[in-house]
């Protein structure tokens, strides 16, 4: 027995008992603010200190790479803490600054460096850095060390290059990015090509495998792997090389998992082939000195979209082939105790998610007093919800001296809604990061429109000429391209001269003269309406004319939904420009957004955080803004008749309301800009989830009294197979589950391919797929 080093005292017996535990395999389960995370990063220690374990020798996998800088950050400190009281007799913090840098870096070089610690992704990348060359596919297809790992525009590129060129298919009918999501989804469930046909014997799904393949040869020809490759490839490697795997094997002796729920098939793959050299997982008996220890909590599994699966979470156990009962102590640890947040907040949170039916009860106690109460904002339109936001944020910064910006999150479902905050806190000069994605301007679909309208101010311009010649594709080439460009150059004008010149055009791009002159009478539509019409209708002449969102429709992946809402709402920036300052031109509308993308970027700490709910997972905050819980926006469109997806987004509330740990503000609005029109909007029916006791609001309406019936289960529900455009009229009634009596207002597209506006009474319009949500037509 080893003596209990002191640092362990700052845990509570069950995460102790997490942290001790040594050899073998060991789940540990347990709601947010539970000290998951925390046991973790103790055990990580505690192996090295206690233990004596090689820090080499552990690999720990965390969700995301600021998780994994903080935890090497907190286990540096701690060693460095531990040194400086034995050495000097003191904390860390009292010596003297140079004694400081000194212990930190040596710590650094002994202990932090060599771990393993790191997400799936940057842990695969390093480890196939060292190993790839030994790895051959299906195909015989190799790669080098110096393998490329390509970025989504890099994979998109080389898919719509197989899909038009290669296979000679209408892109239209395969677009690249659903190609591509159905590509990543079959890696994700370790598919091959081969084995993605045998499962998807459809024609698409054979189509798909057929790009899969080709899409697999220009990887290889460009010596590069995807993202979902770097954990997929070595799986494969590890399969197939045995002493390779008996090296790493041996390398690994306890491997750690943070977030557990959120693990796919081919991760959990590439952890049990480490822990067990390739032998079944089940009988594998060899664990004097190795484990395997995750942590992870089923509520909070958010990334179904991306195949992780929370029931390898739940089968943990029988998988590492242990015969104990399920709930017996030497393979799994229950932490019941919630260190995070208020009693207010954590019993919301508990209440929200035992809604859901799918899941495993647990208790999750509160250590901290009861708090503030909730508060719940209604406020009459995205622009009074951020002024709310901001003005609570700037209240409580100015009343508590020890409150800094760093102590606020703003987090929202999807991305389009962090215009109207980013806005508003610049216009207060708050500091602002927008975490794990891109700030609203420095958006790539927000870019594209802001690179038409330049063109269309100023065709000069020829870097957003580029940008936006062929995108959304028009068959204009890059050699085209190039060869006009060129001539450009050579006579010292602008591409945009050469290109309205019709006959330099034809003599120059035989074959895609056409789309081209085409292209240039569209955006000379638009430049003859500069002067006279709004910029918001230019945009709208975009929107509608250029093909854009059409394209972005046809792909018909989340992604893509969530770009065209950043479309969308760049109509709404300019529509608030113009009542805000009374100038609706387009020119003045350009000027203000080339000033709103040139807000930069500082330290978190100093920073008020803006991100989705997906990236807040694991993260707390002292005051949380959750804002637009909205019926349609939180829980989302799709999920309204969809009851697992729906129990998703309960789940991603859960998520939301567990980061806060002093003050929890939920905000929605009573209307809200969609595409130019306002729009009613209606509270979430999450909102009516929560206890009411423990909510204050600004207004009587701000929850709603009674439940609203996610699904009504009056009317027989009716699936419609492949509805046609023909099926529909403008005129008809209908029930939607979500949202009730309405009347379809407008058809859009043909064929299957359509989508219904439809008018609802006290909501307004909504559009609604109806391949994909059920309608019950009403006669
Ligand atoms: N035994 C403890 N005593 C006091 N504070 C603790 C204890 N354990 C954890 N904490 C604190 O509680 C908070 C939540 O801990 P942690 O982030 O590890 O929880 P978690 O279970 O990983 O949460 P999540 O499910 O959101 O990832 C942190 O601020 C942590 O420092
Ligand atoms: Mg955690």
């Amino acid at each position: 027995m080893t003596s209990t080093p002191d640092f362990l005292s700052h845990l509570n017996p069950s995460q102790r008992q997490a942290v001790e535990h040594f050899c073998g395999p060991l789940l540990v389960v347990a709601g947010a603010g539970s000290g998951k995370t925390r046991a973790l990063t103790y055990r990580i220690s505690n192996l090295v200190l206690t233990h004596r374990i090689n820090p080499e020798n552990i690999l720990a996998v965390t969700f995301t790479n600021k998780a994994a800088k903080e935890m090497k950050a907190r286990i540096e400190k701690l060693f460095a803490d531990r040194i400086a009281q034995e050495k000097h007799g003191k904390p860390l913090d009292l010596l003297a600054p140079y004694e400081q840098t000194k212990l930190r870096s040596h710590v650094y070089k002994t202990i932090t460096k060599p771990l393993w610690i790191g997400t799936f992704h940057s842990l695969c990348a390093r480890l196939l850095r060292m190993e790839i060359h030994k790895y051959q596919d299906e195909q015989g297809r190799k790669w080098e060390r110096n393998f490329s790992i390509f970025d989504e525009s890099d994979v998109q590129s080389l898919i719509k290059d197989i899909v038009v060129n290669k296979l000679n298919l209408d892109d239209r009918k395969f677009p690249p990015r659903s190609v591509r999501f159905a590509i990543s989804n079959a890696k994700n469930q370790g598919w091959s090509p081969d084995e993605l046909e045998a499962n998807q014997q459809d024609f698409r799904g054979r189509v798909i495998a057929e790009v899969y393949r080709a899409y697999q040869d220009g990887l290889a020809a460009n010596n590069a792997l995807d993202f979902d490759d770097l954990i997929r490839v070595l799986v494969l490697l590890l399969k197939q090389n045995e002493q390779t795997l008996a090296y790493w094997h041996q390398q690994f002796h306890h491997i750690l998992v943070d977030e557990y729920q959120d693990t796919n098939r081919t991760q959990y793959d590439m952890l049990s082939l480490l822990a067990t050299n390739g032998a079944d997982a089940k009988t594998f008996k060899s664990w004097q000195n190795r484990s395997v220890f995750v942590v992870g909590d089923a509520d909070q599994s958010i990334y179904s979209f991306r195949a992780a699966d929370f029931r390898i979470l739940m089968g943990f156990q029988q998988d590492f082939g242990d015969d104990l009962p399920d709930d017996d102590t030497r393979t799994m640890v229950k932490l019941e105790e919630n260190y995070r947040s208020t009693e207010n907040i954590l019993q919301a949170a508990n209440v929200l998610i035992d809604n859901n039916t799918e899941r495993i009860d647990k208790v999750l106690k509160p250590t901290r007093g009861k708090g503030e109460p909730i508060y719940c904002y209604r406020a009459d339109d995205e622009l009074q919800e951020a002024d709310f936001v901001v003005g609570q944020i700037r209240q409580l910064e100015q009343q508590h001296p020890e409150v800094q910006w760093g102590d606020f999150a703003i987090l929202y479902r999807t991305n389009a809604q962090s215009r109207a905050f980013e806005e508003t806190l610049v216009r207060w000069a708050i500091p602002y990061t927008v975490v794990g994605g891109l700030k609203f301007y420095d958006r790539r679909e927000v870019k594209d429109i802001l690179a038409y309208l330049r063109l269309i101010v100023n065709p000069a311009d020829s870097v957003s000429l580029k940008r936006v010649i062929n995108t959304p594709r028009r068959g204009i080439g890059k050699t085209t391209m190039d060869r006009l460009t060129q001539a450009a150059q050579e006579l010292g004008v602008p591409t945009w001269e050469i290109l309205s010149d019709e006959a330099t055009v034809k003599t120059l791009a035989s074959r895609g003269s056409r789309n081209i002159l085409g292209f240039v009478d569209m955006i000379r539509l638009w430049q003859s309406q500069v002067d006279t019409l709004p910029a918001t209708e230019i945009i709208q002449g975009i929107l509608d004319n250029s093909g854009y969102i059409r394209n972005l429709q046809d792909q018909d992946t989340d992604e893509a939904e969530d770009r065209i809402g950043n479309v969308k709402e760049l109509y709404n920036a300019a529509q608030q420009f113009a009542e805000e300052n009374g100038d609706d031109s387009l020119l003045s509308f350009l000027a203000n957004a080339a000033l709103a993308s040139d807000a930069d970027d500082k330290e978190d700490s100093t920073t008020v955080s803006m991100m989705t709910l997906h990236s807040a997972k694991g993260l707390e905050f002292p005051i949380v803004f959750l804002v637009g819980i909205e019926q349609g926006l939180f829980p989302n469109f799709r999920s309204l008749d969809d009851p697992a997806a729906l129990e998703e987004e309960r789940r991603l509330c859960y998520v939301g309301i567990t980061r806060a740990q002093e003050r929890l503000f939920l905000s929605h609005a009573r209307e809200r800009r969609l595409y130019g029109s306002r729009e009613p909007a209606i509270p979430s029916a999450f909102l009516s989830e929560l206890p009411r006791d423990l909510i204050e609001t600004n207004t009587p309406t701000a929850i709603p009294s009674q439940g609203i019936e996610m699904f009504s289960s009056a009317p027989p529900q009716k699936k419609l197979p492949n509805t046609n455009a023909r099926d529909w009229a403008v005129g008809d009634r209908l029930v939607h589950k979500g949202y009730g009596l309405g009347e379809v207002t407008h058809i859009f597209g043909a064929g299957n391919k359509i989508c219904l506006a439809v008018k609802f009474p006290n909501l307004g319009k909504k559009i609604i797929d109806p391949n994909i949500t059920v309608l019950e037509r009403v006669e």
